[in-house]
């Protein structure tokens, strides 16, 4: 049994242990008035605490709602119905089959705040009336028996009492924390456990590889196990198999990260376009200002918003146009908006039906040719005040007020054709729009939704939500080393390689939680958490 140090919260505990010293309790579900609120208390006191609080002589049947009186504690003046806290679905889950692998009590009760404060008043004053109050702990400080929870305490003591492996309590995490369903489905695979199987069964293989080596080792002269033997090839045909999937485990997690973080999305085009108006209609509100006047966009005005499941970061731009006909402030706005352009994922260029200045119509074409990396003109470089290594990069357009055609049916097929060959873009990535009416804002952002998924690359496999503590570990420790044991395995030197393969085991052991440094790792992963959880 191993005790852990938190340096997040300054709490000693012992992985193993099926009781911790003290009960605690929270509120579960948010601060404020609501429906309803849920308050959780996990230890050895919730029964007895649920028991004197219903007045029932018979502990309350397990994993059973049951609706139950809640009464305070008999120390009231006023008159008797005042000892009536609220009439309180319970719920009564023994050890060591709860979420933190101790008894745990939950009450859905009323949410107003009165009810939750008087209710989670009760459950100290009941949990205090024993004899045995407050308790020794290991450190020698006394510690009252029940207590508000820290944040994230229920969750650190299910994995105290392996309930949970650190996979799953960052997957717990990132389900709390999730906005999207792109980022719910990645956290849910963690704390499904999908996650603790994999690396458990990458912990397995080499623990195994390990044993296999140590044989080669130590039986080597008695020529039971030789180094050049087939147990010893095995083991390295075994080792690089086993490289390459974590290899591409850990790509997977890369690509899932542009869905997870947020997918950069970039408007760009020349003044007055309706780049603002668009973004706008993105994000249903007035996020940027919209104005007849050219120009009116100076800065970047970035927004998170959810398109179709997908977190996306929403960056309006400066209009583009010619160097040489505005200000140094306005001359900083397209150098950023460009910069935008050039980090964003996709680019939508909106590009108005009816152009007001036809000079601006070769600045956005030029930087959308370069964007694409289709090579500009090279000699042009009149706009380019800031040139920048650009990647290509999805460009789809908007070709917004068609509202202002004379007759669209026959203008918009020339016009669609002529800008697909000017911008070598499909005419399929050409949207026409009009944010005034209101029309092809579905269709475009349908095609853009769909165009996300491709992003990742995911095919039919789901995105995988890896914390950064996990993804460094498995960049810089896992996959290092077993690269390492290749090459000394190359070189025949059994010892070193090894070494290198009980290295890879342990940097997976703190991934998982087993490892004996746990110290920082456990601060990390626990200091997100919100009470109650
Ligand atoms: N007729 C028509 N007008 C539009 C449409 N979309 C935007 N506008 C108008 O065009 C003007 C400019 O719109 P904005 O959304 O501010 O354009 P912008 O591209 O952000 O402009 P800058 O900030 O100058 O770069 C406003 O008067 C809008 O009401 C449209 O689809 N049809």
């Amino acid at each position: 049994m191993v005790i852990y140090p938190l340096s997040a919260s300054g709490i000693s505990f012992r992985r193993g242990l099926s009781t911790s010293a003290s009960t605690i309790y929270a509120l579960s579900t948010a601060q404020g008035r609501a429906a309803l609120a849920v308050i959780r208390i996990s230890g050895r006191r919730s029964q007895k605490i649920l028991q004197r609080m219903t007045r029932s002589s018979k502990p309350l049947p397990p994993r059973t709602a049951s609706l139950r009186r809640l009464y305070a504690p008999r120390v009231t003046t006023l008159a008797p119905a005042s000892e009536i806290l609220d009439d309180a679905l319970t719920l009564f889950f023994p050890a060591p089959k709860s979420y933190t692998g101790e008894d745990i009590v939950e009450l859905h009760v009323h949410g107003g705040r009165a009810v939750v404060n008087a209710v989670m008043d009760a459950v100290c004053a009941y949990g205090r009336e024993a004899e045995d109050a407050n308790t020794l702990i290991e450190s020698g400080e006394v510690e009252a028996q029940v207590r508000y929870a820290n944040p994230g305490e229920f969750t650190r003591r299910a994995y105290a009492n392996f309930r949970m492996d650190l996979t799953e309590v960052e997957g717990v995490s990132g389900m709390i924390d999730a906005e999207t369903e792109t980022q719910r489905i990645a956290a849910i695979s963690a704390a499904g456990g999908y996650m603790r199987r994999l690396y458990n069964s990458w912990q397995a293989e080499l623990l195994e590889i390990s044993a296999l080596m140590a044989a080669i080792i130590d039986f080597s002269e008695e020529g039971y196990f030789d180094k050049s033997g087939s147990l010893f090839h095995d083991s390295i045909t075994q080792t690089s198999k086993l490289l390459s999937s974590i290899q591409k485990h850990s790509e997977k997690i890369e690509r899932s990260e542009i869905l997870l973080a947020g997918v950069k999305l970039a408007l760009l085009g020349p003044p007055n376009a309706g780049k603002s108006s668009l973004l706008n209609l993105f994000a249903r509100r007035d996020a940027a200002i919209v104005s007849t006047t050219p120009g009116t966009t100076r800065d970047i005005v970035e927004i998170g918003l959810e398109l179709g499941g997908y977190k996306v970061v929403l960056t309006d731009t400066a209009g583009l146009r010619l160097a040489s006909t505005i200000g140094d402030v306005e001359a900083e706005g397209i150098n950023r908006a460009k910069r935008a352009s050039a980090e964003a994922d996709v680019v939508v260029a909106v590009i108005p039906a009816v152009m007001e200045d036809p000079q601006w119509h070769k600045v956005v074409r030029d930087e959308i040719l370069t964007l694409q990396q289709i090579g500009v003109d090279p000699n042009f470089d009149d706009y380019r005040m800031d040139p920048m290594p650009l990647q290509g990069k999805k460009v789809i357009v908007a070709l917004n007020k068609t509202d202002l055609l004379q007759d669209s049916k026959l203008e918009l097929p020339v016009l669609i054709n002529q800008i697909s060959k000017e911008l070598s873009i499909s005419e399929d990535h050409i949207f026409p729009i009009s944010c005034v009416e209101g029309e092809g804002i579905d269709e475009l952002m349908q095609f853009l939704v769909n165009s996300f998924e491709g992003l990742a690359d995911l095919g039919s496999d789901v995105p995988i939500g890896a914390s950064t503590r996990v993804q460094e570990i498995i960049r810089n420790d896992v996959v290092p080393s077993l690269q390492r044991f290749l090459e000394h395995a190359q070189d025949d030197d059994v010892v070193f390689a090894s070494e290198e393969i009980r290295y890879a085991a342990d940097a997976i052991g703190k991934i998982t939680g087993q490892s004996t440094e746990m110290e920082d790792v456990l601060g990390v992963v626990f200091s997100r958490f919100c009470v109650g959880k």
